[in-house]
């Protein structure tokens, strides 16, 4: 979608489990922020422009709650969304093993198999307290077809290159062959 000042919106939507720094990400790509204390999230949209392969881009980022096995596929994670950004704790399993039940969520509820998505290993600064190997991580992006990247929000580490990373995987599946151009079901993947 374009707008007339000529910038291109992208809607992006981050989903994990609880706590695994979804929110730090991305205050720390919009306001280079850190904050140590944990105040769950209720969802929260911010934008930000982005420069990505020559041309300017308006993200908005929806920061969700954190989802749980239980956790109802909410519309608004889907409809009108064009890439998605899934965070795991590399300090926590569980929260790894979330990555794929959320990815199958959004696969069910837009009916496209091929969701521009970017899987993202948070906390990297917590190298002493790894439960989630980088090699299983790699493994699971190859299957679902997504990018991969480890970040730390604390450090600021890599925290700009998972959001473009995602437009990458926007841009790279809304060329005009791309399966995920489909519109199928309720929701489009653009
Ligand atoms: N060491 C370390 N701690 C982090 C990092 N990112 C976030 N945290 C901490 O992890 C806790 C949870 O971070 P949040 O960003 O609130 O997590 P969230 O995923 O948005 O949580 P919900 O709103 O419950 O879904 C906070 O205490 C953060 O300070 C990081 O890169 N390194």
């Amino acid at each position: 979608m374009s707008r007339a000042d000529g910038l291109k919106r992208r809607k992006i939507a981050v989903l994990g489990s609880r706590s695994v720094g979804k929110s730090s990400l991305v205050l720390q790509f919009v306001e280079n922020n850190f904050v140590e204390s944990y105040y769950p999230t209720i969802d929260n949209s911010v934008s930000k422009k982005l420069k990505y392969g020559g041309k300017e881009f308006e993200c908005e980022i929806i920061d969700t709650a954190g989802q749980d096995e239980f956790s109802i596929f909410n519309a608004k994670h889907a409809i009108g969304i064009h890439g998605y950004v899934l965070v795991y704790s590399i300090a926590t399993q569980s929260s790894f093993d979330m990555i794929p039940i959320i990815y199958d969520k959004i696969v069910d509820f837009c009916g496209v198999r091929d969701i521009p998505c970017v899987i993202v290993g948070s906390k990297m600064d917590l190298q002493a307290n790894r439960q989630v190997d980088a090699a299983a991580a790699e493994a699971l992006a190859q299957q679902s077809n997504a990018a991969y990247i480890e970040t730390s929000a604390k450090n600021d580490v890599n925290v700009a290159k998972v959001f473009e990373l995602c437009l990458a995987e926007i841009e790279k599946k809304s060329a005009p062959s791309s399966p995920a151009t489909e519109t199928k079901g309720s929701c489009s993947v653009m």
